[in-house]
């Protein structure tokens, strides 16, 4: 390759279901370079690509948001809803009216979800809740709080016990308040290893957006995987990922930038993040002059 890697590119994955889809088909072992890949949660990945610790990954919409000016887009990927999505869940144990000026424990494993639900009890509920940070165990978190937000394949094992409590789905609600798609994580790069490693960085892209086309095409594997290593029944897995969205187009975007302008509203962010994808042409410019 043109631009010889002089050390292996670092790739983050996130580790819930929800992301499979994007890196089933991707093997990065068969790629002409080296590479490293760092299996985490979103809250350690967004850590990371913020340290410069990875190069490239899926982290949480809201730490590309916060950390835009230094990232790319990928274009085209993430992990989106319209509706319900299954996997972001507030567990009440007391009434709703209770919750919304009691507490509420937060898994320490998302960016997205921790903002998007304090819009959704402060901006549409009017609440106050206090919010506290806690490891993703339910009945853990319930011991001393009002409510409990789970993400991802813990909220996933979470709604399948016999837990008694009323649920929420924060997708169905986002939804509900505001007609528009919810979009959870992106695919990020770092500029300056877009710049520095544009081929490696287009191959990259080019696996994962293969991997969503063939998800797309047929679930049918990873959903095979999903029921093999977490449980539960075929028909749950068809429907949960039936329920995701991997691309990221118009509505995505348009539903993204309301919930950035809320967390604005609400001091959560200080500025609009600009969505700025990683400049394809730029890349293929940088091919087509060295063929
Ligand atoms: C759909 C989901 O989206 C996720 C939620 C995230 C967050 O809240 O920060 C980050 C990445 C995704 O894993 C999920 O967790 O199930």
């Amino acid at each position: 390759m043109n631009n010889a890697n002089t050390r292996p590119i670092r790739l983050g994955r996130i580790s819930y279901t929800n992301a499979w889809p994007v890196f089933h088909h991707f093997d990065p072992a068969r790629l002409p370079f080296p590479t490293e890949v760092h299996s985490d949660m979103p809250s350690t990945l967004n850590r990371k690509l913020r340290t410069g610790d990875i190069d490239l990954a899926a982290i949480s919409s809201y730490a590309y948001g916060i950390s835009s000016d230094s990232y790319y887009l990928l274009p085209n990927l993430s992990v989106s809803s319209f509706g319900r999505v299954q996997s972001i869940l507030l567990f009440l144990k007391s009434p709703l009216e209770k919750v919304l000026h009691g507490t509420i424990a937060l898994t320490t494993t998302s960016a997205t979800s921790v903002n998007l639900l304090k819009i959704i009890m402060e901006k549409f509920y009017g609440g106050k809740p206090v919010y506290e940070d806690a490891e993703p165990s339910l009945e853990q978190m319930l011991e001393n709080a009002d409510a409990a937000l789970l993400i991802g394949d813990h909220a996933i094992r979470a709604s399948w016990t016999n837990h008694g409590y009323r649920v929420l789905d924060l997708g169905e609600v986002w939804n509900i308040w505001t007609g528009q798609w919810m979009t959870y994580a992106l695919w990020a790069v770092r500029k300056e290893t877009a710049l520095r490693y544009p081929e490696a960085i287009r191959e990259i892209y080019e696996g994962l957006t293969a991997s969503k086309s063939l998800s797309q095409e047929n679930i049918g594997p990873v959903a095979d995987k999903a029921l093999a290593q977490i449980g539960g029944t075929a028909d749950y897995w068809n429907g949960y990922f039936g329920s995701l969205r991997h691309d990221f187009g118009a509505e995505q975007k348009a539903g993204l930038k309301l919930y950035f302008q809320y967390a604005k509203e609400l001091g959560l962010m200080d500025g609009e993040p600009d969505m700025a994808e990683l400049p394809l042409p730029y890349l293929l410019d940088n091919l087509s002059n060295r063929r």
